[in-house]
């Protein structure tokens, strides 16, 4: 029920999950309901993610030759250790993409660390290979293998997130955070996604479609925030024809890391709009 309708609640891209949420004896049959949606009609404008189960399982090299043949725009490798872990399942996918006449390069990766060994390990996951459009952290494993819990403060998680971030951000891809699992509630949901927004997180799994909303809100500029953004940028332009580098607007500096956060509170505003408070 959940593949059919999906596509209705307006998220940014839709997950199709292969991994932990499937019990063993249901993998093939969720395989092959995957590869039918990711061809539907009704998927073909929405950013379709499939997460594959891992390679050395029973199920993950069947799992890739299903979804880059049904054509996945991304592709999510859970518990990514290592580097290596990367440059197997990229070279599965270029040869599935050269059996099956998919363009070279097309099917996208997103690497998932789960992992005290992978967060060590960070920096070379992201860099590993061009197919990467971001690295995620997935806190329910990782918390298990720290031998500890999720708090509501994330304390246990701050290492890795900041981890995470540099790591993406020094190889230019995006940074995603973990699942919030308790879908009821909205207050410890909402702190978790300030928390990490300010982090500097690009966005946020999410596993129920209540939560979807509170996300794009959150990330919406306010329209106080969307003026000013647009004021920096209408000065930066304006100083720019007169070969100005650096204005003053009422009393403060613009200057190029300004003007670039200006630009990213405006492509915010396009992308979710203004914030209701
Ligand atoms: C949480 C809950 C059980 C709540 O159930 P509830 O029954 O209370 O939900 P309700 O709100 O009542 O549903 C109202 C209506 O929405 C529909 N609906 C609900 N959820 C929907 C959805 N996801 N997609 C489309 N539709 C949906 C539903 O069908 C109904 O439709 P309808 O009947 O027509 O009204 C349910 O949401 C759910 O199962 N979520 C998905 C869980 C999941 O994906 N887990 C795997 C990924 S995490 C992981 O693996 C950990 C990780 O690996 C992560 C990492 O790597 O980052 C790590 O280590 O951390
Ligand atoms: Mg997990």
């Amino acid at each position: 029920a959940m593949v059919s309708n999906a596509f209705i609640y307006h998220a940014d891209a839709l997950m199709f999950d292969l991994e932990d949420s499937v019990i063993l004896r249901e993998k093939d049959a969720a395989r092959r309901l995957v590869f039918h949606a990711l061809q539907h009609p009704l998927y073909q404008n929405v950013e379709t993610i499939v997460r594959v189960n891992a390679l050395d399982s029973d199920y993950g090299v069947a799992d890739l030759e299903a979804v880059v043949r049904g054509g996945v725009d991304i592709v999510r490798l859970p518990k990514t250790d290592t580097a290596q872990d990367v440059i197997d399942i990229e070279n599965h996918i270029a040869r599935i993409e050269a059996e099956c006449g998919r363009e070279p390069g097309s099917t996208g990766l997103l690497a998932a660390i789960e992992s005290p060994q992978g967060i060590t390990q960070a920096v070379a996951i992201a860099h590993a290979s061009p197919r990467l459009i971001g690295i995620a952290l997935g806190a329910e494993d990782y918390v298990r293998n720290l031998r500890t819990e999720r708090s509501p403060e994330g304390t246990e998680l701050l290492f890795a997130r900041c981890a995470i971030l540099q790591a993406a951000r020094a190889a230019g891809i995006q940074a995603f955070d973990t699942v919030y699992s308790d879908a009821n509630n909205e207050a410890g949901f909402l702190r978790e996604a300030a928390h990490i927004k300010q982090l500097g997180f690009d966005g946020k799994s999410l596993i129920n479609p209540r939560q979807i909303e509170l996300l794009h809100n959150l990330y919406a500029p306010t329209r106080q925030e969307a003026d000013h953004a647009q004021r920096v940028v209408d000065a930066a332009e304006a100083a720019a024809r007169e070969g100005l580098g650096v204005v003053s607007l009422n009393g403060k500096m613009v200057d190029s890391p300004v003007i670039e956060r200006a630009r990213l509170v405006l492509s915010r505003a396009a992308l979710s709009g203004i914030r209701e408070e």
